[in-house]
């Protein structure tokens, strides 16, 4: 079998207890280049059940912390709805912890970590992270500065919470491809069989439906041993198709007692109400989510398993336009990329000044941008996917024959436009050697969260270290380009472009609780 720098050590592992019943009864790119407003405005709904001091979260962090009632942890006040756990300290410091499955089920039996006996680790001194190892959401801070928000951190704790001869689990995969979805499935699978001696591993065919509507998939490390060289997922996956309580009669009734959910924004969403339920009812089963996104938009997180890939593959496209534009007199490539939600200012003026003073250039355009400006002849702006996700037009698509008919008729001057769709390619193909990497460290980090009973979190890289975060947190907002904050300006500087964006759009931007960086002079609306 071949490794993807995983232990791939196939011995089994003795193991301490056979204390049965796992479930509770009751229960570099060119210079010509002008990338297009990549901006996301939207925010989201809340698939966490919280109380309502929760939701002022997003306006102001402070009112978060207040939330919490005790001044080392909050547990739950009651069944039905978890409070976040928020463990204050000195300094500022605050945990945002997250489940266990010990908060609602007492008296869980405790068990050894088998990694201990495993020859692979028995050298490593200290390899069982601390229960006190936390990390820093912000590390760049000031002399008098809080200490700020943490992050549990991941990875194998010296004891567990499941006994390995009884764990099932199941992994999902949900919503749009993206590069290393086969990774994260093989590397879990791995994980369990290869650092925690667990047999039971079953696929759930075809997303969140699949729990209910199909038989699963057996796995084991056999199975998936090649599949981190295949895009897609070797599960299948939908969109919609999210029945909570049929979904959670699917875990209880096959005595599933680790769910492993790969996906998106909308998916983490699902698995928090999943979690929600399998806590309600009282299982002894943990929820594990794995974040994916092929346009960066889950928050807290540094950013996506296949991200790097995507970029890899987005840059072929961006160099073919720029080779096609450079051969021809005024030629303009144009390439559509994904991400759903950003809007466009003018542009005209802007290719006809680059068209004179370069005689070509190439244009980035997200796959949302100008969609209330495509909307005035269309009526699908409303229209929406199974999942809830508003449906695009081709905005590329559109622009291009607006580039083409402003040019022609009204400057009378020839253009070669030549545009690339390279979107569904670029999620398609399989994870890049960086990503996969990333992968196996994020489903690892799963694997352990979920055998030391975690419950209800994401597995996410945080300041570069692997950390548990709870699902509130990925899914009470998504991610945006910031065009305040440095990684626009640089952007910006190395295309050399005009930000295309009005003082009042970026006056807004500035009032973005993430954006951390003063606007130093005036914007203005036309590119000058
Ligand atoms: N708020 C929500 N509550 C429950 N399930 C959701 C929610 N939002 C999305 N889902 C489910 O998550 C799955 C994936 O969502 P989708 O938005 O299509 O993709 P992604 O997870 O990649 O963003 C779908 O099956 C959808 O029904
Ligand atoms: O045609 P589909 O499957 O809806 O996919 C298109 C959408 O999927 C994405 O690539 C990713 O979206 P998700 O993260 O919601 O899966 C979007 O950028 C794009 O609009
Ligand atoms: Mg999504």
């Amino acid at each position: 079998m071949d490794s993807l720098l995983a232990p791939s050590s196939t011995s089994s592992f003795p193991f301490l207890n056979n204390n049965s019943n796992n479930r509770i009864e009751h229960k570099s790119l060119p210079s010509s280049l002008c990338f297009f407003n990549l901006r996301k405005f939207s925010t989201v709904s809340f698939g966490y059940n919280r109380r309502s001091c929760r939701l002022r979260l997003s306006s102001s962090r402070r009112s978060k912390i207040k939330c919490s009632t005790s001044p080392t942890m909050s547990s739950s006040a009651s069944p039905e709805i978890p409070q976040p756990k928020i463990v204050n300290g000195p300094g500022g410091y605050v945990l945002e912890d997250v489940p266990h499955l010990s908060d609602y089920i007492p008296d869980l039996p405790v068990y050894s970590n088998p990694l201990q006996d495993n020859p692979a680790y028995s050298v490593v001194k200290q390899y069982f992270v601390h229960v006190d190892d936390t990390v820093p959401q912000k590390i760049v801070v000031h002399k008098n500065s809080p200490r700020g928000v943490h992050f549990r951190r991941a990875g194998p704790r010296q004891k567990i919470f499941f006994d390995s001869d009884d764990v099932h689990a199941c992994i999902v995969t949900c919503g749009g491809l993206c590069p290393g979805l086969n990774t994260v499935i093989r590397e879990i699978v791995c994980g369990l069989f290869h650092m925690y001696g667990v047999r039971k591993v079953s696929g759930i065919d075809g997303g969140y439906r699949g729990f209910y509507a199909k038989n699963t998939v057996h796995l084991d490390p056999k199975v998936v041993n090649d599949i981190h060289k295949r895009g897609g997922t070797i599960l299948g996956t939908s969109r919609g198709g999210h029945d909570t309580s049929k979904i959670v009669d699917s875990i209880q009734d096959r005595g599933i007692n680790q769910v492993y959910i790969i996906g998106g924004d909308g998916t983490q969403r699902g698995a928090s109400v999943i979690f929600e339920e399998i806590r309600r009812r009282g299982l002894k089963v943990s929820v594990a989510g794995i974040p994916k996104t092929i346009d960066n938009d889950i928050p807290v997180i540094d950013r996506s398993f296949g991200f790097d890939t995507a970029v890899e593959e987005a840059q072929r496209a961006i160099n073919a336009a720029h080779v096609e534009a450079e051969s021809f007199e005024n030629g303009i490539g144009l390439v559509k990329l994904m991400g759903r939600y950003s809007g466009p200012g003018g542009l005209f003026e802007y290719i006809e000044r680059r068209l004179k003073e370069n005689g070509h250039m190439v244009l980035v355009i997200a796959e949302g941008a100008g969609q209330e400006l495509l909307s005035e002849s269309l009526q699908s702006m409303t229209q929406k996917d199974a999942s809830g996700n508003k449906l695009l037009q081709d905005v590329a698509l559109w622009i291009s024959q607006r580039i083409k008919d402003h040019f022609s008729k009204e400057r009378k001057m020839t253009i070669n436009l030549k545009y690339i769709d390279p979107t569904y390619m670029i999620r398609a193909i399989p994870s890049n050697a960086s990503d996969n990497v990333y992968c196996t460290l994020l489903a690892q980090s799963a694997v352990h969260g979920a055998m030391a009973g975690y419950t209800g979190f994401t597995s996410g890289l945080v300041n570069g270290r692997q950390t548990y975060i709870p699902f509130y947190r990925i899914t009470e907002t998504q991610n945006k380009v910031v065009i305040t904050d440095r990684m626009w300006a640089r952007l910006l500087s190395s295309t050399n472009q005009p930000s295309f964006l009005c003082p009042k759009e970026i006056l807004e931007d500035q009032g973005h609780e993430e954006s951390s960086n003063e606007l130093l002079d005036n914007g203005k609306c036309s590119p000058n």
